[in-house]
Parts: C-alpha cells; sequence; structure tokens
C-alpha cells in the first residue's frame, strides 16, 4: 500500500502541535514525535528546516528508503507530509511572508524505539551475557 498524504494539521492535532511531551528522540534528520489518536500510535519524523535543496534531497532519501523496506520486521512508512506555509514577520520595518515547508513522515510505532536502537539493545544484552 502506498504512503498516505497526510496534512499539517492532522500531524499537529495527533502530537499536540509538536510538544516536548511528545517528543520521542532525535536524529541526525529530525526530532521524532508519539502521535496519537483513536486508531492507535505512530512515529512521526519531523524534518529541520535548514536549507530548501538539501532538505528537500534528505526527504526524499528518506522517503525512497522507507518506502522500499517491505518487511514484516521493519517498520512501514505509513504517510508523509510535505506542505508550505507562509508565516506573517517583520524584516527592516517592513511586514514579510516567510516561507516555512513542513516535511514529516509518518511511521508505525516501535515501543523499542527505533531499528537501530532496538538492534543495539539486542547486542548490548548479548554482550553481557
Ligand atoms: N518508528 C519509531 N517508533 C518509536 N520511536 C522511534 C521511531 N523512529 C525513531 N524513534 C525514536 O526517535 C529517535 C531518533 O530517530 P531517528 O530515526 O531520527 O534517528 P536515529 O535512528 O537515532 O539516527 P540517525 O539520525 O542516524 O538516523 C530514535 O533514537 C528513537 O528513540
Amino acid at each position: 500500500m502506498e504512503p498516505t498524504q497526510l496534512t499539517l494539521h492532522r500531524l499537529q492535532d495527533i502530537t499536540d502541535g509538536f510538544s516536548e511531551g511528545r517528543k520521542l528522540g532525535q536524529g541526525a534528520y529530525g526530532k521524532v514525535y508519539r502521535g496519537e489518536d483513536k486508531n492507535g500510535e505512530v512515529a512521526v519524523k519531523l524534518l529541520h528546516n535548514v536549507g530548501p535543496e538539501l532538505n528537500d534531497e534528505e526527504f526524499k532519501n528518506e522517503f525512497d528508503n522507507l518506502k522500499k523496506l517491505k518487511h514484516p520486521n521493519i517498520m512501514k512508512l505509513i504517510g508523509y507530509c510535505y506542505q508550505t506555509q507562509h508565516k506573517c514577520m517583520e524584516y527592516n520595518g517592513k511586514s514579510i511572508f516567510a516561507e516555512h515547508t513542513y516535511r514529516a513522515l509518518c511511521l508505525e510505532y516501535l515501543h523499542n524505539g527505533s531499528l537501530q536502537n532496538f538492534l543495539s539493545g539486542i547486542l548490548m544484552l548479548h554482550f553481557t551475557l
């Protein structure tokens, strides 16, 4: 099944506006939040905003890689959000409408954290025994 397109409003809704209380962790890519609604839990990866070209490349790579991974033991890519908003700001005494693009991936929620955390946990256990 293809990942679903999700609105920023929907992601803000399930993460309480990307609140600190909902933060699961942070990677090189951005912050990860626990989203929750009546259907269950998801992990929402919100890409940090650095520069449009760099961000787009990172986002597309992550999106394509996750889309290709289809294995029962690997978290699934459920949906994505790619939405631009214009925020009114003051610049040199004038109002400007600055662009902010929200890029997010919605993933199956893993109770043991990311796959990497899960695997390193197993390795630690292996070396401790
Ligand atoms: N699907 C998920 N379910 C639950 N928690 C997750 C999920 N994905 C990520 N996390 C949490 O968010 C943290 C950051 O994840 P992220 O994938 O952004 O980076 P990373 O895997 O730690 O490293 P890297 O930045 O190198 O990819 C993880 O360490 C984990 O705690």
